[in-house]
């Protein structure tokens, strides 16, 4: 088979197929289960994570089959899987439900962001590959998001191809940049892909092929006189960069056309923006624009603009592909409830630390919203079905851990976060285009405080539970304490 295939049905991990193996031989293959994912702990400290991920799976869910190549495969394992089995794989389709958040909604630790309701058998094939979409896409956005909260309006540029881990790395995360608020990408497969406006500059290849950086830069403007950014730190940014730049400039000027930008790529960003701005000033050049790249961050980022910076596009890549500083985001799919004589009954998962403990039951999730601001207060989870719904009457938020610490609140209204995609196996969901989801993020985060939005030690965003759930969590451990 070539590497290129696109048949994701075997992007699973080899315990699914032998649980589903498992299923099948013991007649349980077709109880209905219900699975759900989330996240025990917010990335890089950030008081929130922006969901992403949903059109790959939803896509990957689609197109779920095994073929002849992935069957011969199978075939061949050491487990020695029976043809029998083979042969229902040859049938299987994803007939089961699913629901998730939005992509782009603001979202927190410890809530269901994808719920799956299946057989045991279809819902299990699936964890890997729905984890591995959500945990990346979901890291990237909110690492991005980070850096779109602190560029303060300021273009965004996302230049990490070169660094991703791997083509599919690249393209999805300079989806999911965008969606978090970046402006373009340097990617041209994520242009093409996704409609995200592609940008790009040149490199020093480009000054150093040419026998001096004038004649380059002239070159350059006249091949692509439309759109010039000239990268000026080959040589000596200030004392020839820059002011070659500027005689670039003046040419364009001649031919009724303007230089730009110029592009900062190593030494003191903040020093020489700040020259290179008055040059270009004094020159009579204050539309030409100042890009800079070099590993930033959104650290970097924040410290060069509170140095006094001028510049005005940042060009980010390793640290926000890679996202560096934390590169995985430990999203889990846990069975939640399973069929057992005629209903589901919830199943938890004990862990010594009360975190990795599991929270049972087939669960909605609600925002509540303030009605008079608008703005968020909480994440409610309660259990499926009329009975639970926040309906608008007092409603007791009480700390989980702490049960005896609570408040009622009224005036609010309670949105349901998770959103049928797939009933019974038929997409139910339109996927909204990528600019919807760009504009839904950002309503999304309008929503909350700023406080909760800061880089830096930000305020704790609470998710309550139902006392139906929690009580039946309480019940659970308790019974399997005893
Ligand atoms: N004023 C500044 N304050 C803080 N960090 C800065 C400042 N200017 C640049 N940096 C960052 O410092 C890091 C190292 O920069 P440095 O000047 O050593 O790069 P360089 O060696 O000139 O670049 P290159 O290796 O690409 O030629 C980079 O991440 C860069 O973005
Ligand atoms: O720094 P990043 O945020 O990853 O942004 C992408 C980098 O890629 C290019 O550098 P290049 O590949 O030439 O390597 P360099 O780091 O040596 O400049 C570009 O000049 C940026 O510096
Ligand atoms: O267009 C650029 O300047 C660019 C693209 C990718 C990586 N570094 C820079």
């Amino acid at each position: 088979m070539s590497v290129n295939s696109a048949n994701l049905t075997l992007h699973t991990d080899k315990y699914q197929i032998n649980m589903m193996y498992a299923h099948w031989k013991n007649g349980t293959a077709d109880t209905p289960a219900v699975f759900e994912a989330y996240f025990r702990k917010l990335p890089f400290g950030n008081g929130y994570a922006v969901f992403a991920g949903l059109e790959r799976i939803v896509k990957y869910m689609e197109e779920l089959c095994f073929g002849e190549e992935e069957l011969a495969f199978l075939a061949e394992q050491e487990e020695r899987y029976e043809p029998a089995f083979l042969e229902r794989l040859r049938q299987f389709r994803f007939n089961g439900s699913m629901y998730a958040m939005e992509e782009g909604t603001v979202v927190f630790a410890g809530v269901p962001l994808i719920r799956v309701e299946g057989t045991i058998f279809e819902s299990q094939l699936i964890e890997t590959a729905l984890l591995n979409f959500m945990n990346y896409q979901t890291l990237i956005a909110t690492k991005a998001s980070r850096i779109v909260q602190v560029a303060d309006g300021d273009t965004l540029l996302e230049f990490g191809t070169r660094r991703a881990q791997e083509a599919d790395a690249a393209v999805w995360g300079a989806r999911a940049a965008y969606i978090a608020g970046f402006h373009a990408t340097s990617n041209m497969r994520a242009g093409i892909l996704f409609g995200i406006p592609a940008k790009g500059t040149h490199a020093h290849s480009w000054v150093q092929g040419h026998d001096t950086e004038e004649e380059a830069f002239m070159k350059y403007a006249e091949a692509l006189p439309d759109q010039v950014t000239l990268l000026v730190d080959t040589y000596d940014t200030l004392e020839s960069g820059v002011p070659n730049a500027i005689k670039t400039a003046r040419w364009l000027e001649s031919q009724g056309k303007q230089l730009s930008a110029i592009r900062l790529d190593s030494g003191d960003l903040a020093l020489l923006s700040k020259e290179a701005r008055k040059q270009l000033d004094a020159a009579g050049l204050p539309h030409v624009k100042i890009v800079a790249s070099n590993d930033l961050d959104e650290t970097l980022i924040f410290n060069l603009k509170a140095q006094g910076a001028r510049i005005d596009t940042w060009g980010v890549g390793t640290q926000l592909i890679t996202a560096a500083d934390q590169p995985s985001l430990g999203g889990v799919y846990k069975l939640t409830a399973r069929w057992k004589d005629g209903r589901y009954v919830p199943v938890i998962k004990l862990s010594a630390n009360p975190e990795k403990v599991t929270t049972p039951g087939r669960k909605d999730v609600f925002r509540i919203r303030n009605l008079n601001t608008g703005l968020a207060r909480a994440d409610y989870i309660a259990l499926c079905g009329e009975e639970e719904k926040p309906d608008g009457s007092r409603l007791k938020l009480f700390d989980p851990l702490h049960p005896y610490i609570y408040k009622y609140v009224n005036n609010y209204e309670a949105v349901p976060l998770l959103k049928c995609i797939f009933d019974k196996g038929r997409l139910v969901y339109e996927l909204p285009s990528l600019s919807q989801i760009r504009q839904f993020h950002q309503e999304q985060l309008n929503s909350f405080l700023p406080e909760v939005k800061r880089k830096l030690n930000p305020e704790f965003y609470p998710i309550h539970l139902s006392e139906k759930t929690w009580q039946m969590k309480m019940d659970l451990i308790q019974q399997h304490q005893e």
